[in-house]
């Protein structure tokens, strides 16, 4: 059965609960913050976050049918301390967006609001042999949220959607032969941010993520914003730009989401 897209095909979203019943579940993501409800945790700003990422860590991007990815051996590239008991490891980064004159895009919200895009930079526990070890563990991935809004360009974020027509369908693949630092892709102030337990956003949609989402967003243009949807999937209609290929939020169950500031 042609499965195609998971957000275009039956139902979307909503509709994943039938095959993956998690959906429905405790701990899934995304969430809308709802800034009145966050709790400041003190402990979280007594053990800062410590976000490292390295020049050489970027090997390729590949077109996922869902998204870019750009893929790392994780060299160099771990993330602990915050709300983090263990050192995790740097495995890819993607992003979700919405729809041109949409202002929908983003999977998380803040106070009901969306951003244009979101940017997701997945690591790994090390303590698990290696990331499809982790990827279904409670404790097994951290994912650092980025917001995209309009603004002014990105240059550095611009070197990877050079790469954009060089991976014109899904399960395409090219190298990255110049250096990358995912680093130029966080906010100048990362220290607040916003941390709960979730779930990965697409099938199988595994409650295994400890999710950091950055407060300040990342400025890009309007025509990065743009160039997002040059990317191409399949669609139940033939192939065509990939756009909406974001999970809207789902309840925040009893759970709290914990702020770094006051
Ligand atoms: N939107 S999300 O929640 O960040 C999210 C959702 C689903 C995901 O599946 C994977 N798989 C790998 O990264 C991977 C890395 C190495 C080898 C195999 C897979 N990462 C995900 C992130
Ligand atoms: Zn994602």
């Amino acid at each position: 059965k042609k499965r195609g897209n998971i957000y275009l095909s039956g139902a979307g979203p909503s509709a994943w609960h039938e095959e993956y019943p998690v959906a429905k579940g405790k701990r899934q993501s995304p969430v809308d913050i709802n800034t009145n409800k966050t709790k400041f945790d003190p402990k979280l700003a007594a053990d800062p976050l410590t976000i490292r990422f390295s020049d050489s860590c970027c090997q390729s991007i590949v077109n996922t049918g869902i998204s870019f990815q750009v893929t790392s051996n994780g060299a160099g590239c771990e993330l602990s301390g915050g709300p983090l008991d263990s050192t995790y490891q740097f495995a890819q980064f993607h992003a979700h967006w919405g729809a041109y004159l949409k202002t929908t895009g983003s999977e998380h919200t803040v106070d009901g609001v969306s951003y244009p895009a979101e940017l997701h930079l997945v690591h790994w526990n090390t303590k698990y042999d290696d990331f499809k070890d982790a990827v279904d563990k409670p404790d097994g991935l951290a994912v650092i949220a980025v917001f995209f809004k309009r603004g002014k360009e990105h240059p550095g974020f611009g070197k990877i959607q050079d790469l954009f027509s060089k991976i014109p369908a899904k399960g395409a693949k090219v190298n990255i032969d110049f250096e990358f630092n995912p680093g130029l892709l966080m906010p100048p102030d990362s220290e607040n941010y916003w941390t709960y337990l979730g779930s990965l956003t697409t099938p199988p949609l595994y409650e295994s993520v400890t999710w950091i989402v950055m407060k300040e967003p990342l400025e890009v243009s309007v025509e990065q914003i743009a160039i997002l949807r040059t990317l191409l999937w399949e669609t139940p209609n033939g192939v065509s730009q990939m756009y909406n290929n974001f999970r809207p939020p789902v309840p925040l169950r009893d759970r709290v989401i914990r702020a770094s500031f006051g």
